[in-house]
């Protein structure tokens, strides 16, 4: 198989693809700004020939999901012609499914989906998206016109198909399946539901030959090189860029796939410019407002968990930079909904986890900030690709404190970065260095003081703003005991819930949230 890998220069190919229908085209052209970018419009839009499995392998922001959109619209298209050229459809007769398009989140899904619908404007192609989070009673009910195409997370696709959906029903059928983003989809421990639906899928061999599978992400061939002790101890084989693919072939059933692997310098951008400050862990808040003040624009900061994305939001509230957090926590409708104020605002603030990591294609994202080293290669890497997309330029600043920086040779390796080691980073680190290293990011020293006070006196505020919702969260915990107590709290509320403290302490003297 990787013998016969086929290279394709996604730069020759146009617009000018004579599988694609003209009506198709107008909507492409439009949906894609096409006027606005140079390098991208002769990229890759077009399909290569034939009905074959495409793993696609492409820096992030160079546009996959049209790569693999535009073969399935008009796949799709050119079948429903020759279908009612045909037969007249008949009434009642059920609309086939033809494509499931599958992504790691849902604010992927539904941005896929809205993509598509943009580029099928002219084509009357219907598109569903289905994700956990939001009610499954309406999904049903757009299910019931019959989509001919599915944009799904896993965990809400494969819930309808148990309850027995009707159109989800010809699964088996279908003519193209999408996994984008694979490599984290198939990552241990995620979607067992893939694992479910796969099988499914793959069930019936003739069926299966007649489906175009499409492959995709920006980090598929990346690999990581093995710690020494797994290399000699465990004598585990070192996993290159081939046996990773071979391995998805594997895991999902692809036959004989066509293997288009564009990426050069890990997966991101060639516009990205990559930097990085090195400090310690309490001097973070204080670069993080440095930026922000000093460079405006719409920008991205990436935490690792979702109680420093919480933190961070509360501190830079404090600092009055009106940031908005997005974390798997919060309601779906309010994730929808700051994402949407972000994309609105050309100043907005993002404090984000890995949610937003993979596939958010928001435009003009101007600075991506990783606050926390991130723990992986290929987090970095697509975390960094929020910015710098479809050929636009963006900036990327990796915060890394002490205990971050064995994470961050990692990823220095992986990566492979070529910049001279900084004196910087012998500072935290005794062992050797590998001779790769990001540029360190420059900071105006005096600039850099005159914020730091401002950041502390902010942090100090909100150390009292904690203890006040501690208090508040005590307080409200009363609440609820008095109510299953039968106790009725009325508007001496506060009072009342002193009181009933003092009298519960007795009972709870062993409790030690009961400090009020
Ligand atoms: N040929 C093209 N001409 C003009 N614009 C394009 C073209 N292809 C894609 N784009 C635009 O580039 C942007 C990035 O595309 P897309 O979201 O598909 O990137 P991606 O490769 O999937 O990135 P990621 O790896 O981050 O998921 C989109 O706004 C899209 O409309």
């Amino acid at each position: 198989m990787v013998e016969n890998q086929v290279k394709i220069n996604w730069k020759s190919l146009t617009f000018d693809d004579p599988d694609l229908t003209s009506r198709g085209l107008v909507a492409v052209e439009e949906c894609t700004d096409y006027n606005l970018i140079g390098d991208l419009k002769t990229t890759h839009a077009k399909p290569p020939k034939g009905r074959r499995d495409i793993i696609g392998a492409a820096e992030t922001g160079s546009g996959k999901t049209l790569a693999f959109g535009l073969p399935i619209l008009t796949g799709i298209y050119n079948e429903k012609s020759m279908i009612f050229d045909d037969v007249p459809a008949q009434a009642g007769s059920r609309k086939p499914l033809y494509a499931l398009i599958l992504t790691p989140t849902r604010e992927l899904a539904i941005q896929v989906k809205n993509h598509l619908t943009a580029a099928a404007k002219f084509l009357d192609v219907n598109i569903a998206v289905l994700v956990g989070g939001m009610a499954a009673v309406k999904q049903e009910r757009i299910l019931s016109k019959g989509p001919e195409i599915v944009v799904a997370t896993p965990g809400r696709l494969w819930e309808l198909i148990q309850q027995g959906n009707s159109h989800l029903s010809q699964i088996n059928n279908i003519k193209f399946l999408v996994i984008d983003e694979t490599d984290r989809m198939l990552e241990r421990g995620h979607f067992e539901e893939l694992q479910d639906l796969l099988e499914r899928l793959n069930l019936d061999e003739s069926k299966k030959k007649t489906r175009q599978n499409f492959v995709f992400s920006a980090t598929l061939t990346l690999v990581h090189d093995l710690p020494k002790y797994l290399k000699t101890k465990m004598k585990k084989s070192e996993m290159t860029s081939q046996r990773k693919l071979q391995k998805i072939i594997d895991v999902l059933g692809v036959t004989d796939p066509k293997i288009v692997d564009v990426t050069q310098g890990g997966g991101t951008s060639k516009t990205l410019t990559e930097s990085r400050i090195t400090c310690g862990i309490e001097e973070k808040d204080h670069y993080i407002y440095y930026f922000l003040r000093k460079y405006p624009g719409r920008t991205l900061i990436f935490c690792n968990s979702i109680g420093c994305v919480r933190r961070l939001t509360n501190l830079l509230g404090i600092l009055e930079c009106r940031p908005l957090p997005l974390h798997a926590a919060m309601q779906q409708k309010q994730r929808l909904k700051n994402l949407e104020r972000f994309r609105d605002n050309e100043g907005g603030i993002l404090v984000a986890t890995d949610v937003a990591a993979r596939g958010l294609d928001i435009p003009k994202v101007d600075h991506v900030i990783h606050y926390q080293t991130p723990r992986t290669s290929e987090s970095y890497v697509h975390r960094s690709g929020r910015t710098a997309r479809a050929s636009q330029q963006g900036i990327t600043i990796l915060l890394i404190e002490p205990s971050e920086m064995q994470n961050y040779i990692k990823l220095c390796k992986t990566l492979s970065k070529s910049s001279i080691v900084n004196s910087c980073f012998r500072k935290f680190c005794n062992c050797p260095i590998p001779g790769e290293d990001l540029p360190v990011f420059p900071v105006d020293d005096s600039y850099l003081k005159a914020v730091k006070e401002r950041v502390n006196l902010a942090r100090e505020l909100d150390k009292l703003e904690l203890e006040v919702r501690k208090g508040n969260s005590e307080v409200g915990w009363l609440q609820k005991t008095a109510e299953e107590m039968d106790i009725i709290v009325d508007d001496l509320y506060p009072l009342c819930c002193c009181l009933f403290s003092y009298c519960c302490i007795e009972f709870f003297n062993n409790n030690q949230h009961f400090k009020i």
